[in-house]
């Protein structure tokens, strides 16, 4: 297992590109530690794909370089960086028994036979397919399928990283939970490198230590679950992590002092520096509650959704939502206030910080 890191790494699929929209990944500097597992979340289009096949050789980028273990693999074959990948759909040999399939690998690299049959009876066990172990894979299910296929991306001992992109898509539900769980459970026994592409949100979230937020082809934030959901560094975050998604009002600031319209809001602290451009306030529904005092909204619509009712209010003509208690009253006249911890101020779409 390696650390992977990127420098100053772009990239174009059209020739001689010039302004930011012509890539497909605008320049990314980050590392995946060595042994972490990360997801790769966004929306349709914001380049995760294209990430990942840099990562594992599939696609060579048009600008700067990609590191293992701080050595050069820009230009190595997928072959020469030792990585296993996990598709979208079962890629696995049909004529084979599951067994088979497993020790192919293994035996492919020369991997001796004893140990084969211990790693492949080992990794039989954790997709459960230990009873199927001598059934040719046609004879099997779509997701027993893909089960072999996480399978043997999970047999090799010796890989760089294991890559899966959208590898749960053919499962169904409730299987998709446990091989999530499963894979969870593989990281922390084994500690492998795992980068997993997927545009669901819970999916992302329960699988990984840390999450990679992409979009327009740019990583805006990378970071645990309770860090995108208590400090988002993008308004992309704010909005795409958490449901409902965070509150972004737009704002001129003075001092502590944000103003919506005729409204005032008192800041957690001034900013440091404040860039020309768009500012935007932004608090989560968690940390904004409807009350009689503060600004006046009007109430829109009231969602119960169990344990908690989601209010949709606006707020000098913009949708905002709030989080109230089952059984607490709405006041008459409502008003809505922002907790000072949940208060948050973004320049430009960037995170701005406040106080000393
Ligand atoms: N082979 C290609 N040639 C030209 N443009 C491409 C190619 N592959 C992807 N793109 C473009 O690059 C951008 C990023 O695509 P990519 O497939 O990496 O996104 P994604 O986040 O993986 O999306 P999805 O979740 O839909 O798979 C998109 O604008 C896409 O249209």
């Amino acid at each position: 297992m390696a650390e992977i890191s990127f420098d100053r790494l772009r990239h174009a699929y059209r020739p001689n590109p010039q302004k930011p929209e012509d890539f497909a990944l605008r320049e990314i500097n980050h590392a995946f530690r060595d042994g972490g597992a990360y997801a790769l979340l966004g929306p349709s289009g914001c380049g995760k794909t294209t990430l990942l096949n840099i990562i594992s050789g599939l696609l060579e980028p048009s600008h700067g370089r990609l590191m293992f273990g701080g050595r050069d693999v820009t230009h190595l074959s997928t072959q020469d960086r030792n990585i296993a990948q996990v598709f979208q759909f079962p890629v696995v040999y049909d004529t084979m028994s599951v067994y088979e399939n497993l020790a192919f690998p293994l035996r492919n690299r020369g991997v001796d036979p004893a140990e084969i049959d211990v790693k492949v009876r080992e990794t039989l066990d954790m997709i459960g397919l230990s009873e199927r172990a001598h059934r040719k894979a046609r004879r099997l299910t779509a997701d027993q399928k893909q089960k072999i296929s996480l399978g043997r991306g999970l047999v090799r001992a010796d890989v760089n990283a294991i890559l899966f992109d959208e590898p749960l898509t053919v499962i169904d539900p409730h299987m998709k939970w446990e091989l999530r769980s499963q894979l969870k459970k593989l990281h922390r026994r084994f500690g492998y490198t795992m980068i997993y592409v997927t545009h669901d949100q819970t999916e992302a979230l329960t699988f990984a230590d840390e999450v990679v937020v992409m979009y327009e082809g740019q990583v805006v934030q990378i970071g645990t679950p309770a860090e995108l959901f208590e400090r988002p560094m993008h308004t992309f975050v704010g909005y795409f992590i958490g449901s409902p998604g965070m509150n972004l009002m737009p704002v001129e600031v003075s001092g502590e002092i944000a103003h919506i319209g005729p409204h005032a809001v008192t800041l957690p602290g001034a900013a440091r520096s404040l860039p020309a451009g768009r500012t935007d306030l932004g608090v989560r529904p968690e940390y904004t509650r409807i009350s009689e005092t503060g600004i006046p909204v009007q109430i829109r619509k009231v969602e119960d959704v169990g344990r908690h009712r989601i209010v949709r209010a606006l707020l000098e003509g913009r949708e905002i939502a709030a989080l109230a208690d089952e059984s607490e009253p709405l006041p008459a006249t409502p008003h809505v206030q922002f907790l000072p911890g949940g208060i948050n101020l973004y320049a430009n779409s960037w995170r701005v910080e406040l106080g000393a």
